[in-house]
């Protein structure tokens, strides 16, 4: 289904409820600029690392995307388990892991209240910028301390720059993006609103900090557009 939700004044701020959910795809893929191209970068780099029957996290799987690509595109078999605490985008995730045949454990929780354990990947796009930026550094320490020993966490994010410049051009140049994607100027700007204090974008610097923080011996960008970059890191 195409992406509408914002083609009326919005009544509430962003929730990943029934009606996002039910264009999340459609609208995935025309709000983030090269989704495809970073999803399957992700996959690639992941795959060097994996081995037979690891244990992959997706925090923040929405409707299991990724996690199907995953399974489709790695030789080994993995155990794969998705956390999300969208009633709504499980559901999807749980109606699209059995079209594809894939074996996905899904999660309905909060991120914070799920013990990972010994997972060799953690993946988590575009999902750290909906957490509080108080929890978020919490969240990265706790997912350092589930990975084995040179696991590798990646994980892709809406970020800012610190020259205000720089960033009011970026800005601009990203809503440039959404209107080559059919997005009107109405659509993009209650977007925006219903976003506001809802995604809370880092700089590109300030989420290598938070990795190295968290105790990982190496973080670094594998893509960036703009205002969108994805990041490994390595235990
Ligand atoms: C932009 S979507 C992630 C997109 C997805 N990773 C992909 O690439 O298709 C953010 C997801 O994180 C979930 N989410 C946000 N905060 C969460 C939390 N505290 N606990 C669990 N899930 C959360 C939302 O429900 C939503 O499905
Ligand atoms: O920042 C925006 O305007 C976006 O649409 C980005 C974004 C995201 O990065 O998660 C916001 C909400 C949706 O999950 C899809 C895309």
């Amino acid at each position: 289904m195409v992406d509408k939700v914002f083609e009326k004044s919005i009544i509430k701020q962003f929730e990943f409820d029934e009606e996002v959910a039910s264009v999340f795809d459609d609208m995935l893929n025309r709000s983030v600029p090269f989704y495809k191209e970073m999803q399957r970068l992700s996959i690639n780099f992941a795959c060097n690392f994996l081995d037979e029957n690891d244990k992959v996290y997706d925090l923040g799987c929405s409707t299991a995307s990724t996690l199907i690509e995953l399974s489709k595109h790695c030789e080994h078999n993995l155990e794969l388990i998705g956390i999300d605490n969208s009633t709504a985008m499980l559901n999807r995730a749980a109606k699209k892991a059995k079209a594809f045949g894939v074996d996905i454990e899904l999660i309905n929780k909060d991120l914070h209240d799920v013990n990972y354990c010994d997972a060799k990947l953690i993946l988590s796009n575009y999902t750290l910028q909906f957490i509080r930026p108080l929890q978020r550094e919490k969240l990265v320490k706790k997912v350092f301390d589930s990975l084995k020993d040179e696991g590798i966490f990646i994980f892709s994010e809406k970020v800012i720059s610190s020259n205000s410049k720089l960033n009011k051009q970026s800005i601009d140049e990203y809503y440039e993006f959404k209107k080559t994607q059919g997005y009107s100027e109405f659509e993009i700007s209650q977007k925006r609103e219903a976003l506001e204090n809802v995604l809370i974008p880092y700089t590109e610097e300030e989420n290598k900090k938070m990795i190295l923080d968290a105790g990982f011996s190496h973080c670094e960008t594998i893509f960036k557009w703009v205002n969108f970059a994805t990041f490994i890191a390595i235990k």
